[in-house]
């Protein structure tokens, strides 16, 4: 028993160390686990703090979108609304300068006169240089390209112009000095380009040009189909065309299924005053290749009612007739220009020609007509009251891009030969006496005195010439020194350039103080 209870005793004891040493490390496990936890207790904290947070942010998101959304909204709105401001800031900008334009380039064909007249002398053609009588008469002057040297029975003529083109000049020379008037239809105006001179001067080469090097009409109304593409969407425009003939005093409608048919020209109905010809074809043109077609079909009617189409031609005045009509869509504005290109027929005398019988009534009616073109001229530079222009169906037809702010240009042409010399002298007498006409409002006090300057000027004398071949009226020549003058030597009269200097220096003035201005 008692041995039992020792061993009783000593497994107690073992027992009691056993699970001493196992409490001990439980406890040391315990603390352990207690260290650990102190540890992860902040970082449960952190945890929860950023899931609290996260959670409220997820809670506030919704609204803080919505926010940002109006936020953005507002900015954009604010940026869209000042880029328009700038926009409509820039297009009063861009109006004003329009205007601006406009009025400069109108101020500055003003200053140089609303009619303005250019030469242009054609060279000797191929067949032309072995003939006896093909001498060159026509000299220029290399510092100064309005003038024009002819020399006439071993006299030398001194002639001034607005501009003199030398046999070499292009078609592009050419049209970049008419271009301006071109683009003024665009702005309403009413402009008239005639081609005067005798037969075979060069009139329909300068109009119409031949198929690879176009003339003033074809090039015309390409410069206006790229000018309103450029104002394109504001200004919307149309530009129709017609074709008319008028031979005989006859006007014909060449793009009309009739070619044959005669029209008349008649006043407005609605007491504008306007005219209009009844009947008459016109076509809208967007293209090169509406151009063609409608200057093809002009032809071929020109060509039916005729048998011989080069003498006809040169029988017949020719007139191109492009109207221009404009609208602003946003200002409601519109505006209406018209463009007369006319290759006049032949100004050739009769006496030379020694027409007869349907050539003499057709010289008669070619007469009639530039003589009451130059009626009409004499009547707008003597500033009369009444302007004669129902003389003729020319200057009929032409009336409102003839008289009040309309804008003309004729462009003499001359040929090189000597046995046209006295042809030359008449067209550019006359040329010379346009070149004095003022239509519309001008300075026609400061080349009043200029004109009695020249007059006086002691390097010329005055000599008598032929008549011209078809003398339109006794033009008083306010130029007379110039025109039809003869000089001895080669000097030169600066007065009339000195004019265009400085009118031409008054609108570049102008164009600066506009620049400054703007
Ligand atoms: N600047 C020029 N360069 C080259 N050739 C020209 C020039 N001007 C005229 N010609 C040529 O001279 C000839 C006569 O020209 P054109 O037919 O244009 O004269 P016109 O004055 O219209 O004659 P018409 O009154 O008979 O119609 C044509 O063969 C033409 O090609």
């Amino acid at each position: 028993m008692q041995s039992l209870e020792e061993e009783k005793n000593r497994v107690i004891e073992e027992a009691f160390i056993r699970a001493e040493s196992e409490m001990k490390a439980v406890h040391e496990n315990l603390a352990g686990v207690r260290m650990n936890l102190l540890t992860l207790q902040p970082a449960l904290r952190t945890l929860t703090c950023d899931y609290n947070c996260l959670k409220r942010q997820v809670q506030d998101f919704p609204y803080m979108l919505e926010k940002a959304i109006a936020e953005a909204k507002q900015e954009i709105c604010q940026v869209i609304g000042e880029v328009s401001n700038a926009n409509q800031e820039l297009l009063r900008k861009y109006k004003r300068e329009m205007n601006l334009r406009k009025k400069c380039h109108n101020e500055l064909v003003r200053l140089k006169g609303n009619i303005r007249v250019l030469c242009r002398v054609r060279p000797i053609c191929a067949g032309e240089t072995d003939a006896a009588d093909t001498k060159n008469i026509v000299t220029f002057d290399s510092d100064d390209d309005a003038v024009l040297y002819l020399s006439n029975k071993g006299k030398l003529m001194t002639f001034e112009l607005d501009k003199v083109f030398s046999t070499q000049a292009t078609q592009e020379e050419v049209f970049q000095e008419v271009q301006s008037l071109v683009t003024s239809c665009i702005d309403g105006f009413n402009v008239c380009i005639f081609a005067y001179g005798q037969t075979g001067s060069g009139k329909t080469y300068t109009m119409e040009g031949i198929p690879e090097d176009p003339g003033i009409n074809q090039r015309a109304l390409r410069l206006l189909f790229s000018e309103v593409s450029e104002k394109k969407p504001d200004w919307d425009y149309k530009i129709t065309v017609s074709m008319v003939e008028i031979y005989n005093e006859t006007l014909r409608n060449l793009l009309g299924d009739n070619p044959n048919e005669k029209l008349d020209i008649k006043m407005c109905p609605d007491g504008s005053g306007q005219l209009y010809v009844p009947g008459l074809t016109e076509f809208a043109v967007e293209s090169v290749e509406d151009i063609n077609k409608v200057f093809d079909l002009g032809h071929m009617n020109r060509a039916t009612a005729c048998t011989n189409l080069n003498e006809h031609s040169s029988r017949s005045h020719a007139l191109l007739i492009i109207t221009v009509a404009g609208f602003n869509s946003s200002t409601g504005h519109r505006t209406s220009g018209k463009l007369n290109l006319v290759d006049l027929a032949g100004s050739e005398r009769i006496a030379k020609s020694g027409a007869e019988g349907s050539r003499l009534r057709e010289a008669q009616c070619i007469n009639k007509s530039l003589s009451a073109l130059g009626d009409v001229i004499n009547s707008l530079r003597s500033k009369h009251s009444h302007v004669p222009f129902r003389n003729s169906r020319l200057t009929y037809l032409l009336q409102d891009s003839l008289s009040g702010d309309s804008k003309t240009l004729m462009m003499v042409q001359v040929s090189p030969l000597e046995n046209n010399v006295s042809e030359s002298v008449c067209s550019l007498k006359f040329a010379q006496r346009v070149r004095t006409v003022e239509i519309g409002p001008s300075s026609s006090s400061r080349r009043q005195a200029e004109n009695s300057s020249t007059s006086s000027s002691p390097t010329h004398d005055s000599v008598e010439l032929d008549s011209p071949p078809v003398t339109p009226v006794p033009l008083p020549i306010s130029r007379a020194s110039s025109a039809g003058s003869t000089l001895s030597s080669t000097s030169k009269t600066p007065t009339t350039r000195r004019r265009s200097h400085s009118q031409l220096s008054t609108a570049l003035l102008l164009i600066g103080w506009a620049a400054l201005w703007w």
